[in-house]
């Protein structure tokens, strides 16, 4: 049976990426997706905004909705300080199985833990389930039209404490005008947008980035 676009981008990664070296995997998906198939990864543009915020925040738990190849997970994996985690949400199995391989490929699988589900059921449970007791960074990367009633949910589930950090991809292309109109229209967020481009394209995109003032 034919392989998945997403497998051929892992298989290109065991080839040409270094094992341990999560920038050699990052690299190497990058080098893919400009060369041989546009994927829907952060990408080294935008991915250079997430670094920036990751580094700022430092967080010692982060959330990411929407793992996809797991390139993003290992970006912000790797800049985390020890003993500090990423939970990583997938409902695809098939992305989730891609991810869990790059992932480990990159050798920051200590870091992070992929939650196999859709937001919706996974962030209720993350107090309980995954003892978590505040999000210090949140990347939003999934639906677009998730990105505000999950924020919401986040909010609802007392998941967010003064200063806990918001960046969301995508605003421009494809786009969440939604989430942008509610954000930027509440005061308990202080909103910064970051012009950019969109992954391997000349397209614009832009990220968001919500600091919650508690
Ligand atoms: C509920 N729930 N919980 C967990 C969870 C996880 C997923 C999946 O990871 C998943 C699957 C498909 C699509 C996405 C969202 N991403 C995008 O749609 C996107 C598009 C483009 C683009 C831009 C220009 C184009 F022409 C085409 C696509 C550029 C980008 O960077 C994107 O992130 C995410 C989905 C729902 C989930
Ligand atoms: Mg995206």
């Amino acid at each position: 049976m034919n392989q998945s676009k997403e497998q051929r981008i892992l298989d290109f990664v065991l080839q040409n990426a270094v094992r341990g070296d999560p920038r050699s995997v990052v690299d190497a998906i990058d080098k893919y997706c400009t060369q041989k198939e546009w994927a829907m990864n952060v990408g080294s543009e935008k991915g250079i905004i997430l670094d920036k915020t990751v580094e700022e925040v430092n967080p010692s738990v982060a959330l990411e909705l929407g793992t996809y190849c797991g390139y993003s997970a290992v970006r912000i994996a790797r800049l985390l300080k020890p003993g500090a985690r990423l939970l990583t949400v997938e409902f695809n199995p098939e992305f989730a199985a891609v991810a869990k391989q790059t992932i480990e490929f990159a050798g920051v699988q200590d870091k992070v833990k992929i939650l196999e589900g859709p937001s919706e059921e996974i962030i209720p449970q993350l107090k309980k389930k995954y003892e978590v007791d505040t999000l210090d960074f949140v990347f939003l990367d999934h639906w677009k039209d998730r990105y505000t009633p999950d924020t919401i949910l986040i909010q609802e589930c007392n998941l967010l404490r003064k200063g806990s950090v918001l960046l969301a991809d995508n605003v421009i292309i494809p786009g969440a005008p939604e989430f942008l109109k509610y954000i930027r229209n509440n005061p308990r967020f202080q909103c910064t947008n970051y012009p950019s481009h969109l992954e391997y394209m000349k397209a614009e995109d832009a990220m968001e980035k919500a600091v919650f003032l508690g």
